[in-house]
């Protein structure tokens, strides 16, 4: 598994040139295309690339590994963002947010001329939540509220709670995180919506219709998914 990984990790470095503004996303996957795009540009094999990071893990792995990282407000674009996912739909739908970073993440991937999406063959589904639940991102006063009013859409939030703290995960923003099981999800763009109309939602973990490339890492090799 871990093979896999690094092995689109190693693919995406070549989508990435001189001057580019890279967005880094959060996890396992991506933390291996951070340390192996920091050492091309230790190396100086990459000029005047920039990293706008989308979580405080990814900012500390870019400096750890000698990326320059600037903040969203200080770049005019973002040419590309790299990012894990935790299911790949066959329409290159995803959920995300298994790390609790999904609003950064959205928030940067979104705004990327290129969203490319890494992940090996075990992430790919039929139907998106047939394995994981949808995470959303909510603001602590509102998670009860929110997780009864989510019965509404057929489905069952529970409260992440940490495992190296007490009580509640808290993001990097300073919220809680609701993983919801939907019981069958049609239309991923449509529920996206639908989410994010509640009041107190901050962010969901579906990401329908902005990934442009997805590599998927396979036994035989890195295949390719395009628009
Ligand atoms: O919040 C976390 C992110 O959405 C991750 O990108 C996603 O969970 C995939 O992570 P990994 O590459 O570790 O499976």
């Amino acid at each position: 598994m871990e093979e896999l990984k690094r092995a689109v990790a190693r693919e995406a470095l070549k989508f990435i040139e001189d001057d580019m503004v890279v967005g880094l996303g959060t996890g396992s996957t991506t933390a291996y295309f951070i340390e192996y795009l920091g050492k091309l540009i230790m190396e100086g094999e990459l000029e005047d690339v920039y990293g706008v990071p989308t979580s405080h893990q990814s900012r500390l792995l870019a400096i750890e590994n000698g990326i320059p990282v600037v903040g969203l407000d200080e770049v005019d674009a973002i040419d590309i963002a790299v990012d894990g996912a935790d299911e790949v739909d066959p329409q290159m739908n995803l959920i995300k947010g298994r790390g609790a970073a999904l609003t950064m993440e959205k928030i940067i991937e979104y705004r990327a001329g290129t969203f490319l999406v890494l992940v090996d063959e075990g992430k790919l589904v039929e139907r998106l939540g047939q394995r994981m639940p949808v995470p959303i991102e909510v603001i602590p006063a509102a998670w009860r509220a929110i997780a009864e009013e989510i019965e509404v859409f057929n489905a069952e939030a529970e409260l992440r709670m940490a495992s190296k703290k007490d009580g509640p995960v808290v993001t990097d923003n300073g919220n809680f995180i609701l993983d919801a099981r939907f019981h069958r999800i049609d239309d991923p763009l449509d529920l996206e919506i639908e989410l994010n109309n509640i009041p107190g939602v901050v962010e969901n973990g579906i990401f329908a219709d902005i990934a442009d490339v997805v590599l998927v890492g396979t036994k035989d090799g890195v295949r390719k998914m395009e628009r």
